[in-house]
């Protein structure tokens, strides 16, 4: 289980910003400027105490044209404040679309290229939770928030800088009453809050699997399996997630604490203030300077306490989405390899180990040889490993000890696009998308036109198969459309394999159970694609184990494929004739 990073369900939160700074390259310019604007728009907020506060004494001194010039600035501050305002939300939002959309693509490109043990380890639902809505709440973060995040940082910034340069008796009285008070506040808050966003969010995300999950059981629901199982497990992941819900809410009640605290402080700000101006230590004009600037710091703090919790929950978000990136980033497979190898090679498994999960090993040293042109049937009983051994053969499984090789060449040094060049895999159940067959005979690397399926098709001897479908290529396959047997979705993956021209075929046959004419098809089909190729076929079907020269058997070590013919042992739980 050595092949791939696990995800974590409540990730590290620490230096989240720092971990996701990496992915802004290429975007710093602008959120610069973007930056910039923002502080120049919140500075027309700050700066609007300090003129009324300056108006009020060129009152008190009877100074008319000091009192016009201090109304002239405030009407000059409310039209920079609109156009600014305006300018640093469109910018905001501007890059920070643009980083949220460089980090979907990621994401999207990571999935893509994740190793098939890394999709099959992860709840389907969590991945498309992570990939999707949590990329989306960043998004709406960004546009509907962020602005209001840094408005709120640099006003407290600001107004600390003029409160202190206009008193500093009032200002550490603020700093003595206030700031103690709304951390204490915070720090509770900050203990209590991000293990309840990332438990909401790891509930959220097992509801969203369990969703998934049960759509694709359609079937078995239908036959009334399991009902009474899905009913449960449903009630205890609900319960779960109104758990974390509440826990999440109690850790929001706490942040309210603050209007408490900003109470107190005006209090204290007056009593101080008019002892100062009594005594003309400040003028009228600063304690009013201090009352406006308190109020809308005030509200600062307000405002950044409800976005406490986004800010929080959109973090969480982040480190989930940062994770995956982490994790999909790391495919051990050395990218690009660039060792080439022979058309046609032998494709040889040695002493390979492989476990799904850690410490119950599946397959312990398997080692099997299969030369160039050979046909090897792969039996066995149901769960002795086959389909693990074929995913392993065709590089889709990494091994955790051994070696799968090429040509000598171990299949982790091979180029991705050279090794499925080498070996595919048509796996037991072939996966369709919606669309026509057309569209999903084509689905293989290298995107082949029209023609070439349509020659891939009759080479294989299928045509009379398709021609016998309602819309013939352009028969709607896939979710809920024409649904095709199982056999005749291996058709479809004998098409693409044939398509893509591979020196070995592997082929997990889908059932034991086909009807004569898909079995006939299937046979003539297998029988042209193999030609030259090499062919291991998982053999579930009697008539295919006969067709085969060669079988080889897999299990615990005991049975033999042809009880007639003598056996040798090859290693560990592997027999073969
Ligand atoms: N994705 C998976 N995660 C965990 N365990 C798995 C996974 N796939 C298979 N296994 C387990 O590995 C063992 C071997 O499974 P595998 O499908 O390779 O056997 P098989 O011989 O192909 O069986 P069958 O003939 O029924 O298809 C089984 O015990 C199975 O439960």
């Amino acid at each position: 289980m050595t092949e791939h990073q696990r995800l974590s369900p409540s990730p590290d939160q620490r230096r989240v910003l720092r971990r996701a700074w990496p992915h802004t390259r290429g975007h710093r310019g602008r959120i610069a400027v973007a930056l910039a604007v923002s502080a120049a728009a919140t500075l027309t907020t700050v700066a609007v105490p300090a003129v009324v506060g300056a108006g009020v004494d060129r009152l008190l001194e009877r100074d008319e044209g000091g009192l016009l010039a201090a109304a002239g600035g405030l009407v000059a501050l409310a039209l920079l404040r609109l156009v600014l305002f305006r300018q640093s939300e469109i910018l905001l939002t501007a890059t920070g679309e643009r980083v949220v959309r460089h980090l979907r693509d990621l994401a999207v490109r990571g999935l893509s290229r994740a190793p098939l043990r890394f999709l099959e380890a992860h709840p389907a639902g969590d991945l498309l939770r992570r990939t999707t809505t949590e990329i989306a709440d960043l998004a709406s973060f960004v546009r509907g928030q962020l602005p209001d995040v840094l408005n709120v940082a640099g006003y407290l910034v600001f107004t600390f800088v003029l409160l202190l340069s206009r008193s500093w008796q009032l200002t550490l009285m603020l700093l003595v009453v206030y700031v103690p008070a709304i951390l204490w506040v915070v720090s509770r808050f900050k203990k209590a809050g991000p293990p309840a966003f990332a438990a909401e969010a790891a509930a959220a995300g097992q509801v969203a699997a369990g969703y998934h999950e049960l759509v694709r059981a359609g079937e078995l629901l239908r036959t009334g399996g399991g009902t009474e199982f899905w009913r449960r497990r449903f009630l205890r992941q609900s319960e779960e997630r109104y758990r974390a819900a509440r826990r999440t809410q109690r850790g929001l009640f706490i942040i309210s604490l603050s209007r408490v605290v900003q109470g107190i402080t005006t209090a204290a700000l007056l009593g101080l203030g008019g002892l100062l101006a009594s005594g003309r230590v400040v003028s009228v004009g600063v304690v009013v300077l201090f009352i406006l600037a308190t109020r809308q710091l005030f509200d600062s703090a307000t405002q950044a306490s409800n976005l406490v919790g986004q800010v929080q929950q959109t973090l969480t978000g982040l480190a989930r989405l940062l994770d995956l990136l982490a994790a999909t980033g790391t495919d051990p497979r050395p990218s690009g390899g660039a060792a080439r190898t022979a058309e046609r090679g032998t494709l040889e498994a040695h002493d390979v180990h492989y476990a799904y999960v850690d410490g119950v090993e599946v397959l312990h040293g398997v080692s099997l040889r299969v030369t160039a042109g050979e046909r090897v049937g792969l039996v066995g009983p149901t769960g002795a490993g086959k389909t693990t051994l074929a995913k392993l053969l065709a590089g889709l499984y990494i091994p955790d000890r051994g070696h799968v090789r090429y040509d000598g060449i171990d299949l982790r040094e091979l180029d991705p696009l050279e090794l499925r060049r080498r070996v595919v895999l048509v796996p037991q159940r072939v996966h369709m998308i919606t669309g026509t067959l057309l569209d999903n005979l084509g689905l293989v690397p290298g995107d082949p036109d029209d023609r070439a399926i349509r020659r891939a098709v009759d080479d294989l001897g299928l045509t009379g198969w398709v021609d016998g479908l309602t819309g013939g290529l352009g028969t709607e396959v896939g979710r809920d459309r024409a649904r095709l047997s199982a056999g005749e979705l291996q058709l479809v993956g004998l098409v693409r394999a044939a398509l893509l021209d591979p020196a070995v075929l592997v082929l997990d046959e889908a059932t034991a159970d086909l009807d004569p004419d898909t079995a006939h098809r299937l046979e003539t089909a297998l029988d042209r694609l193999h030609a030259d190729r090499t062919l291991i076929v998982i053999a579930h079907r009697e008539s295919t184990i006969r067709r085969l020269p060669r079988v080889v058997r897999l299990d615990d070590g005991v049975s033999t494929a042809r009880p007639a013919e003598p056996q040798r042992r090859l290693r560990n739980n592997i027999q073969a004739r």
